[in-house]
């Protein structure tokens, strides 16, 4: 049986994800608040699927409520893969235009031709019985040789969508959600939850 979702809380204190997921998660009509006055634990699990639930079930936890959280990169192809699940501390810089710079440098000393890049986002929904559901998406672009573009956040300026023309930090909070990672994962998590929570699989063991 499926628990009735109400409210969920957004286990991420980034104020660009706070933004773009209650603006996703609206025809849900769930009641999305974010978490306040938590410390995460670390993020030293090896992929965004495990990352992004170590928050969410670290928040469904702490707040007996289900929570949902994403856990996000980018993935440049000449530098393999690189920065990927470190993408929030990336060479250690401080502010996403330092991150933004120092990928550059990366990119201009690996010396190829080969900007291509894709931004990756697992979202997970935990629910305080330990149950988790599990969302991906991706959105593939080419990093560009300087910014572009003053919305969004992260990397946004530097990555021109594949087809698009424009950045990431060209285009509204809805366009942006329209081709994103985390857009395409968040319409996945809508999709399946337009008639009430999705059936959970259950297991048998013989
Ligand atoms: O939509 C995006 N646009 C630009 N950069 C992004 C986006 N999604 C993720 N990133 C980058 O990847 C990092 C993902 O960090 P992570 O998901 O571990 O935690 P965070 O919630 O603390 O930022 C962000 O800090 C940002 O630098
Ligand atoms: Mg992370």
């Amino acid at each position: 049986m499926s628990i009735p979702l109400q409210q969920v809380v957004l286990a991420t204190s980034n104020p660009g994800k706070v933004i773009e997921i209650t603006e996703a998660l609206a025809p849900l009509g769930w009641a999305v608040t974010p978490v306040a006055g938590l410390e995460f634990p670390p993020e030293d699990a090896a992929t965004y699927e495990e990352n992004a639930a170590l928050k969410a079930c670290f928040v469904s936890l702490s707040t007996g409520l289900p929570a949902l959280a994403d856990d996000s990169g980018l993935e440049v192809t000449a530098l393999q893969g690189e920065p990927g699940i470190y993408s929030a501390r990336y060479g250690s810089r401080a502010t996403d235009v330092e991150r933004n710079l120092y990928l550059l440098e990366r990119l201009r000393d690996a010396r190829t031709p080969d900007r291509s890049a894709k931004f990756v986002s697992a979202v997970v929904l935990a629910y305080p019985d330990g149950h988790l559901e599990t969302y991906r998406g991706e959105v593939t672009g080419t990093i560009l040789e300087g910014p572009r573009g003053d919305q969004g956040f992260g990397y946004d300026p530097i990555f021109e969508v594949d087809g698009l023309g424009r950045t990431m930090a060209e285009r509204s909070i809805e366009e942006k959600r329209a081709v994103s990672h985390r857009g395409r994962a968040l319409e996945a998590l809508r999709t399946a939850h337009q008639d009430g929570p999705p059936a959970r699989q259950t297991v048998t063991l013989e």
